[in-house]
């Protein structure tokens, strides 16, 4: 898969995906990451690349024909056709079901304001999806981009050492993850359950389906809303949850 990052700071984006998973992926060429900015597509002495926004108010605006030349020359430097993300706090919440979409697909564009924003004509004319990763406000659109490297790239085929480690996460199955443990099995903080050392996997893994259950319905009700569970998942939950209450 490949990534062209548009940003007035792209390296922010190459640093953070330079290591673990992101990085290791990036070395086995499970993906490719390109950063460019549009400052080196801007006119004049100070390659100007935002400027004040008309009607007033405060706050200056990306400016639209260097970002336009810079996608020119994004698209012009791969054959592949691209499909253009940008990252705004107006866009639809990202959400693991589009991650795995995205992961899919052969190239991204990700396009990160500064600012204010972009200016609207470059938006309506090249952008194919905005996505927010969550409801607050950022100082620009690189640690956005950064979220979305780093999904798609744990979900290229090779990235993750335990190829079963991406379907038991959180939200695969759109619940939250059980809890983990390691050693020591005693610890001052408390034991490790004794379900998780009795080598019973099929005891493992519906220990671990009611712990998720359980969990998702404390936590994040609003996942399991709308949602018929099965006949077995609801016996889990019930039983898990009186179990809370002993
Ligand atoms: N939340 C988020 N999820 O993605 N991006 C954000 C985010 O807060 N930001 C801050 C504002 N930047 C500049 C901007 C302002 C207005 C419209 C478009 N761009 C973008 C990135």
């Amino acid at each position: 898969m490949r990534i062209d990052v548009v940003s007035l700071f792209p390296e922010e984006v190459d640093r953070c995906t330079a290591f673990g998973v992101t990085g290791r992926a990036r070395e086995r060429g499970l993906l490719q990451l390109h950063g460019w900015n549009p400052r080196e597509y801007a006119d004049g002495n100070y390659r100007k690349t935002d400027d004040r926004t008309f009607g007033g108010g405060p706050g200056m605006v990306m400016l639209v024909e260097p970002l336009r030349r810079c996608l020119a020359a994004v698209r012009q430097a791969d054959p592949t056709p691209v499909h253009v993300v940008y990252l705004s706090p107006q866009g639809r919440r990202l959400e693991q079901k589009r991650v795995r979409e995205l992961a899919a697909m052969p190239r991204l564009v990700l396009l990160c304001g500064r600012y204010e924003g972009i200016d609207e004509r470059l938006v309506q004319a090249e952008v194919d999806e905005e996505l927010s990763i969550g409801d607050y406000v950022l100082s620009g659109g690189e640690l956005a981009a950064a979220v979305v490297v780093d999904a798609v790239a744990r979900l290229q085929d090779g990235a993750l050492n335990d190829a079963g480690s991406a379907a038991q996460d959180s939200f695969e199955d759109g619940l939250l993850d059980c809890p983990h443990y390691s050693h020591p099995v005693e610890h001052a903080y408390g034991t490790v359950p004794e379900v998780l050392r009795s080598g019973n996997h099929a005891a493992i893994a519906r220990w671990r389906r009611q712990q998720a259950l359980v969990r998702t319905w404390l936590r994040r009700p609003d996942l399991l809303q709308g949602r018929e569970l099965s006949k077995v998942d609801r016996k889990l939950l019930e039983e898990g949850l009186r179990a809370l209450e002993q």
